[in-house]
């Protein structure tokens, strides 16, 4: 048997049967060069008979893709299955993948067919598709619903005919791992000259197994052709993901032994392109793909992975695409850590006792703020030369008025060096109103570049607000952060703050030259 699995794109088709996921031409042919670019086997570009749009999307792949082999989907008749071969004309490799139910709830109710009508239709309308092309798909629609002998006979018979792969849908994520691996390997088993087809497997994720089904179908079953989405796009709660199912085989290739044409460094890529055109975000705890899946949050994991990655990671984030894992550090975080971060940052500590100042400080901010980024570290780290007895600024009082229609003023009691003054001015709000209040005084020439207000308690009017102020002088910059429950109070303190950063630092300047 091939040790080959061959991976069946199908985001253009199922994918785009998510509802509100509808692609443009321009898109979908965007997206068709990125799963060439992913080295994709097959991209199934739509069903070009569903409407003119479709058709032109699929010829429009068509005639651009020349690794992959293009398809399009068809319905088993004559109508569908000519729209579908004039679309693929333009193809260097085109394939038809025609399917009819054959369960006997589509049967009955849905094409109101028996199955005696099904299996002729099935078998002749392959025997159509293959005058017209040579690869030929076909797929019994809820497939794993259906009774295993119709479903033999059925499939017999269109090999007969030449289709040359045996696609077993479960239709409706109702399969479980390995009993849809069992129902592929008696499929497999029963059917007379089966290995004159290469048999696939179509899986939807309504009982989140999709990828789990389809791997399955591989292993137990000996399927070697696996049908997938980027991110598990697809109807309903979505198909097996592409990503997971190609990660899997091959960071286990020693349970299954095969191997995969993709190139998995352009999964990150491809994973971005499809979650930018559909709309559709990707979540962060998502397998290989999510944001968060090279990332460490805690320190016991930090600590091991900057020691060893494989201690917490089966798979390197360069290999999918990523440009590399990340640590984040944020409260759970420990010493070594943020260590690392300090070094990386370019940040020299003269002493032990000193970096445990600064952890400490970390630790503390990281409390009240859920991630702590590079800015906050290097701020934190300036913070250290910042000791009370230094602060040039500090806020008194402050007291303002704002009513509709009038232009808010600001009266605000601050100490400079330990003398107290009193700053007053309108602004265009409040908050702006009390930084030219201090600004009429200090006339530190500093520009703002950032203003920005975080809850640091729960979401209630009550919270404590944060706000965080960058101010840029002669090249320098800092920041400055202050806590209140009022807003305005706090922006004057994170000016203030701000303040007496770029004036320490200004002290040290004049002290080194
Ligand atoms: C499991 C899957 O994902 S299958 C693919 C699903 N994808 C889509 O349906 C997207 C594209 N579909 C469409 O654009 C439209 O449904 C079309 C153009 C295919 C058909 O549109 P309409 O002719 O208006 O039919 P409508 O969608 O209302 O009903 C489907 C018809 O196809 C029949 N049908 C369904 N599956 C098949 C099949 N595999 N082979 C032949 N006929 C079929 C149904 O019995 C029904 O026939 P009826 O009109 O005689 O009752
Ligand atoms: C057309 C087939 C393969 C399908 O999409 C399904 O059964 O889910």
């Amino acid at each position: 048997m091939s040790d080959k699995l061959i991976i069946f794109d199908t985001t253009l088709r199922d994918g785009e049967q998510s509802p509100g996921a509808s692609m443009t031409k321009d898109e979908k042919l965007r997206i068709a060069r990125q799963l060439e670019r992913l080295k994709v086997d097959v991209i199934e570009a739509g069903f070009a008979a569903s409407s003119n749009g479709d058709f032109d999307c699929v010829q429009a792949i068509a005639n651009t893709i020349k690794d992959s082999t293009v398809c399009s989907l068809a319905r088993a008749n004559d109508r569908d299955i000519s729209r579908a071969a004039e679309a693929l004309k333009g193809a260097n490799r085109a394939r038809i993948h025609t399917f009819i139910a054959t369960s006997p709830l589509h049967m009955e109710k849905k094409l109101r067919m028996t199955p005696d009508q099904v299996f002729e239709q099935a078998k002749q309308s392959v025997r159509f598709a293959r005058n017209l092309v040579d690869d030929i798909e076909f797929s019994p629609e809820d497939g794993y619903r259906s009774d295993m002998d119709f479903l033999c006979r059925v499939l017999e018979a269109v090999i007969k005919e030449g289709a040359t792969t045996l696609n077993i849908p479960d239709t409706v994520g109702y399969a479980i791992p390995e009993l849809y691996g069992n129902f592929i390997r008696t499929l497999r088993e029963r059917v007379p000259n089966s290995d004159k087809a290469i048999w696939s497997v179509h899986c939807h994720n309504d009982l989140g197994m999709a990828v789990a089904n389809s791997l399955a179908g591989v292993k137990i079953g000996g399927a070697r052709q696996v049908e997938c989405t980027i991110n598990g796009l697809g109807e309903r709660a979505g198909n097996c993901s592409l990503e997971e199912v190609v990660m899997a085989v091959r960071t286990r290739r020693d349970y299954f032994n095969l191997d995969v044409g993709v190139d998995t460094t352009q999964i990150v890529p491809a994973s971005r392109m499809v979650s930018q055109t559909t709309g559709f975000v990707v979540q962060p705890n998502k397998a290989v793909v999510g944001a968060n899946a090279f990332a460490h949050a805690s320190g016991i994991h930090q600590d091991g992975v900057l020691k060893a990655r494989d201690t917490y990671e089966i798979m390197r984030a360069e290999d999918v695409g990523w440009s590399a894992n990340k640590i984040v550090l944020g409260k759970l975080s420990g010493r070594n850590a943020f260590k690392q971060r300090l070094q990386d940052l370019g940040i020299e500590m003269e002493s032990e006792s000193e970096i445990n100042t600064a952890f400490a400080a970390f630790k503390e901010l990281a409390d009240r703020k859920s991630e702590i980024f590079d800015e906050d570290i290097l701020a934190l780290c300036s913070d250290e030369s910042v000791t009370a007895e230094k602060e040039q600024y500090g806020l008194v009082s402050l007291s303002q008025r704002s009513e509709t229609g009038e232009r808010p003023h600001a009266r605000v009691v601050f100490t400079v060096a330990g003398k107290e003054f009193l700053g007053e001015s309108d602004g265009n709000g409040p908050v702006d109103a009390s930084l030219k209040a201090i600004e009429t005084h200090v006339k530190s020439g500093a520009e703002l570049v950032l203003y920005s207000v975080n809850a640091i308690t729960s979401g209630s009017t009550e919270s404590q607000g944060e706000v965080t102020v960058r101010l840029q002088h002669s090249g320098r910059v800092v920041n400055g952060v202050g806590a209140d429950p009022d807003i305005v109070v706090a922006s004057a303190k994170a000016y203030l703050s701000a303040l007496n950063k770029l004036h320490s630092k200004a002290d040290r300047v004049a002290a080194q030259g």
